[in-house]
């Protein structure tokens, strides 16, 4: 018997999004993601990138055309997929285990199954020593740490983040992105990633939407083929730099033409 490829993580066609008779925000969106793509979403303030995450999500549905996650609509893989924003929202009464192990409790897991998740995502963090703490003792970025994990002990296929490092100082967020891609080495999601980095989209992704607004439409992709492992030296490598300032240039093309 042949064997069927499986349909690809996402798959959007000519996906359209307003809110009620508002005006249209995304505008015929199409392309495909596979399997530990990890795609960053760049473009003005308002060109839709959260909406879009949203509707990966199945938060909210498309006005028009097809959505599609592993060849399903959105809402029935919710199980499958993380969300990561950029406020940690951590629950100031629960330590960190508790706050780790929050979206497994919700789900009814047994204590010794939450235990092992926990531990497996603390380590992953490089946030173990911090267990008993809670979130007010922490840093921005070990709050950041702690939502990330609380996000892989759900061993997401589809992991979605939302600026997550946006509030963050530079120095911590090199050091997340570090963190972020030798995690990724170690499992298996594919990643959306909303951003107004260009530097952060370029290191981390190998692909980079550039959406242009008003409505929000996708105008133009770039591949990054830098390879792996990306360090702190990645940063200084000619073809680093040469990347940022393309991805810089698109982007200003856009604001450009939206001003
Ligand atoms: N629930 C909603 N109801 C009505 N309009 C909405 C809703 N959510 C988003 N919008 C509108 O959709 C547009 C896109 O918003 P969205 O937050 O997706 O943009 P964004 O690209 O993520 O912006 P930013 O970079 O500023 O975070 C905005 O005009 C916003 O007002």
């Amino acid at each position: 018997m042949p064997m069927s490829t499986p349909p690809p993580i996402v798959a959007a066609r000519a996906v359209s999004k307003r809110f009620g008779d508002g005006p249209l925000v995304l505008d015929s969106l199409s392309f495909t993601a596979e399997r530990g793509d990890f795609i960053s979403l760049i473009g003005p303030s308002g060109c839709g990138k959260s909406t879009f995450l949203r509707l990966l999500a199945g938060l909210t549905p498309p006005t028009s055309g097809t959505l599609e996650l592993s060849g399903q609509p959105p809402s029935r893989t919710a199980e499958e997929l993380a969300f990561v924003f950029q406020e940690p929202a951590l629950p100031p009464w629960l330590d960190v285990s508790k706050n780790i192990e929050l979206p497994l409790t919700l789900r009814h897991l047994p204590a010794a199954r939450r235990a092992e998740l926990r531990d497996r995502a603390l380590s992953l963090v490089r946030l173990t020593d911090k267990a008993a703490a809670y979130p007010r003792e922490l840093s921005g970025g070990q709050k950041m740490r702690v939502s990330l994990a609380r996000a892989l002990t759900l061993s997401p296929s589809l992991l979605l983040l939302d600026e997550p490092f946006g509030a963050l100082d530079e120095m911590t967020r090199q050091h997340l992105n570090e963190e972020l891609l030798a995690i990724r080495a170690r499992e298996t999601w594919t990643a959306f990633f909303v951003t107004h980095s260009v530097a952060e989209a370029v290191f981390l992704s190998n692909r980079i939407l550039i959406l242009a607004a008003n409505p929000g439409r996708i105008h133009a992709e770039l591949r990054i083929d830098l390879p792996f492992p990306r360090t702190a030296e990645t940063r200084q490598s000619p073809d680093y730099l040469r990347l940022v300032a393309e991805v810089t240039r698109a982007l200003r093309s856009v604001e450009t033409a939206a001003a």
